[in-house]
């Protein structure tokens, strides 16, 4: 249920979980990599979710294939220009990316600065070519570990007028917060906004100190803080928004099913809660799919939708004026 008078956004989706299957096969062809399938059909099941996973870490891991194959800067390139592509054919306005850059060089041993300099080479050019907005988000993999994340955010440091926020993301439960206070301090005092993935695998408190020590302004999922009402109180006094991805809850088992996520109590509680997609690539589905099958399973009314929609704008890391300018695009 999208309201086409009002701005489509997409706060929360990962660059290098939404690579092509397609472009997956085509790059281990053109650059003679091992992939595990020997035509494009029997790839799908490995780089998408075909039946839900157990857990968050064994959800990502269908990620690995797709930053498997970028061998070199031209692919990272290829790869950023297709997202932006895909925010045109699926009608979104504005769109957040997030990508890991160490994630994305560990493969095949690129530089972190070079693949970030690729993403935003790849974006800026699709942005211009299909007409559509998109600032990034750089993301530091907590799944390897604090020292490792130092390194990448140097790499971000280094592009800081290019990349709008930062992220932490991955291994939530084996990872926790705590190791990454400094990390964001340095994030903080480099003027980055800042939204933090936390209460998907872990409980409450990995929320609390995203938002209190860390100094997180959003939070990806944040499922958990239905678990703990004192903690929706300070989210609604803080204003700090929910980024809600509803089928990716699902196939990381985060939620049972879509009736039983709490994405209704969070709006009747008043919480900013904003609809995204996390990896469109790896779930295979978009982000019509979220507002038109994912919301009413999830119990949500076209008015509720409408409020998802105007959150994701007032959300949005982006300023009066730009938002002013989505709004007009909309009606003129
Ligand atoms: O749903 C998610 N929860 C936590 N981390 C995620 C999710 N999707 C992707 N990543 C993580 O983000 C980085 C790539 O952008 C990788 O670290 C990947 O594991
Ligand atoms: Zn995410």
């Amino acid at each position: 249920m999208i309201d086409t008078s009002l701005p489509l956004v997409d706060l929360h989706r990962h660059l290098d979980g939404n690579i092509r299957p397609r472009t997956i096969w085509e790059l281990g062809q053109q650059h003679n990599l091992v992939l595990p399938a020997d035509r494009f059909e029997a790839l799908i099941p490995h780089v998408q979710i075909t039946d839900n996973a157990p857990d968050l870490v064994t959800f990502l891991a269908k990620l690995d294939w797709g930053v498997a194959v970028l061998k070199d800067y031209d692919a990272v390139r290829r790869v950023a220009y297709e997202n932006a592509e895909d925010l045109k054919l699926n009608g979104i306005d504005y769109a957040e990316l997030r990508f890991s850059p160490a994630y994305m060089a560990m493969t095949h041993g690129l530089e972190p600065e070079g693949v970030v300099e690729a993403v935003v080479d790849g974006v800026q050019a699709g942005c211009r070519d299909f007409g559509v907005k998109a600032k990034l988000i750089g993301i530091l993999s907590r799944t390897f570990g604090a020292d490792a994340c130092h390194a990448e955010l140097q790499a971000c440091l280094a592009f800081r007028d290019k990349l709008t926020a930062m992220d932490l993301a991955g291994d939530e439960l084996g990872q926790p917060g705590p190791q990454f206070e400094d990390h964001f301090r340095i994030a903080r005092d480099a003027g980055f906004r800042l939204t933090i993935h936390a209460g998907e695998a872990a409980g409450p408190e990995s929320i609390w100190h995203a938002v209190r020590e860390l100094g997180a302004e959003r939070i990806g999922h944040g499922v958990k803080a239905v678990q703990d009402p004192a903690l929706m109180d300070y989210l609604v006094e803080h204003g700090i928004a929910l980024e809600s991805c509803l089928t990716s809850n699902v196939q990381t088992t985060t939620v049972a099913n879509l009736a039983d996520h709490p994405i209704t109590t969070f709006l009747k509680h008043g919480i900013t809660v904003t609809l995204n997609t996390d990896d469109p690539g790896v779930e295979g589905v978009d982000l019509g799919h979220e507002y038109e099958v994912a919301a009413p399973a999830a119990g949500l009314s076209a008015q509720d939708c409408r409020t998802l929609q105007e959150n994701g704008l007032k959300a949005a890391f982006l300023s009066e004026r730009e938002r002013d300018e989505l709004r007009q695009a909309k009606r003129a």
